[in-house]
């Protein structure tokens, strides 16, 4: 009999569910596993998350009961966890990933408003508002964007209450927790547009032209500490999906380098390509079977652009240099003094 496995997360539905999602693949291996709850800063402290400042509000109370031996892994979001590695600490699983689209919920602000006042959108983060201040100026639309704080449900519920006119979420989540009715995963993005809804609002899925995810949206991060049992640690890459490891490795190696040079808003995805991927956990037509777009919020150019653009191709073998140089073209390019300079907590 394999000995329960004790998975530690956040005390939010979203992280619950995310910890289901592992303790139903670990049960798949015939391992059972129990949950322990964890409180973490950005749970109890309601200021805004630009105010709390720095990063891992919601995870370092999980890396802290790692350490302590409290359970034995740690269910992250990993678009919430630091791109620094932690002392003692490894990621040793990535399992398959969501959908990394963004979700708009509320009132489209694409649509005729004879009030001529502006849409206010709530969201705290200042990737989704770059992108989405960008957006409005394209389409010559007028935009407000106001703090939100709180989990997903209750964002939803702020917009309902006409506290905001429309919120931007991750497909992910809302996904996990069963939230966009009229979803249909194979319709593509055509089939879906306008059909959606969330908790009774419309709904629509942005593609990634209109909105990039955060670095590693979509995807969980299985931690444990270095020391944990063999047997366990062997068990559990089993939940390892290549596709996602090499995504999510481009993406947050690319964040992880231009973190270092300013702390501007940063939205990237990485796709794996060729989708020849082994039975035996390596991929084929190592080459170009990787790309990587990222957006990164600038102060308004004098082409009244507000975002820098970049893409390219690496391989899968090596996602870390597809990142790496892409983040480091767009800080030879670009004068990190017109890169926004803003507390950026990448949700
Ligand atoms: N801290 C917020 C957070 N962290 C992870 C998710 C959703 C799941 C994901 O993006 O992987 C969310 C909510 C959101 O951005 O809508």
């Amino acid at each position: 009999m394999t000995p329960a496995v004790r998975i530690g997360a956040r005390n939010s539905p979203l992280a619950r569910t995310q910890a289901d999602l592992v303790a139903e693949a670990l049960a798949a291996y015939g391992v059972s596993s129990a949950f322990v709850p964890v409180s973490t800063r950005g749970d109890v402290d309601h200021r805004e998350l630009t105010q709390i400042g720095g990063t891992g509000v919601f995870t370092g109370a999980v890396r802290d009961g790692l350490l302590a031996g409290a359970f034995d892994i740690g269910v992250h979001s990993l678009k919430d966890l630091p791109t620094a590695a932690a002392d003692g600490l490894e990621i040793v699983a990535y399992p398959e990933r969501e959908d990394t689209r963004e979700v708009f919920v509320g009132r489209w602000p694409g649509e005729p408003d004879r009030s001529g006042r502006p849409i206010v959108i709530g969201t705290g983060a200042p990737r989704r508002a770059a992108q989405l201040r960008q957006w409005a100026d394209d389409h010559g639309v007028r935009l407000r964007i106001e703090p939100i704080r709180g989990n997903v449900d209750t964002r939803v519920q702020q917009v309902r209450d006409g506290r905001f006119d429309a919120t931007v979420l991750a497909a992910a989540g809302l996904l996990r927790l069963g939230r966009i009715e009229g979803f249909d995963p194979c319709a593509g993005d055509a089939g879906t547009v306008g059909e959606l809804q969330v908790g009774g609002l419309p709904a629509r899925m942005l593609t990634h032209e209109e909105m990039l995810p955060a670095p590693g949206q979509g995807a969980l991060a299985v931690e444990a500490a270095t020391n944990l049992d063999s047997d366990i640690r062997s068990l559990l890459t089993r939940l390892d999906h290549v596709a996602t490891r090499a995504e999510v490795l481009a993406e947050r190696r690319f964040l992880a380098v231009l973190e270092a040079g300013c702390t501007a808003p940063v939205g990237a995805l990485a796709e794996v390509t060729s989708a020849q991927v082994d039975d035996d956990r390596s991929v084929r037509d190592a080459g170009t079977d990787l790309t990587l777009a990222a957006v990164i919020g600038r102060t308004k150019g004098d082409d009244g652009s507000q975002l820098v653009t970049v893409s390219g191709s690496g391989s899968c073998a090596d996602p870390a240099e597809l990142g790496e140089r892409l983040a480091r073209q767009v800080l030879s390019t670009i004068d990190p003094a017109d890169l926004r300079n803003e507390y950026e907590d990448h949700n």
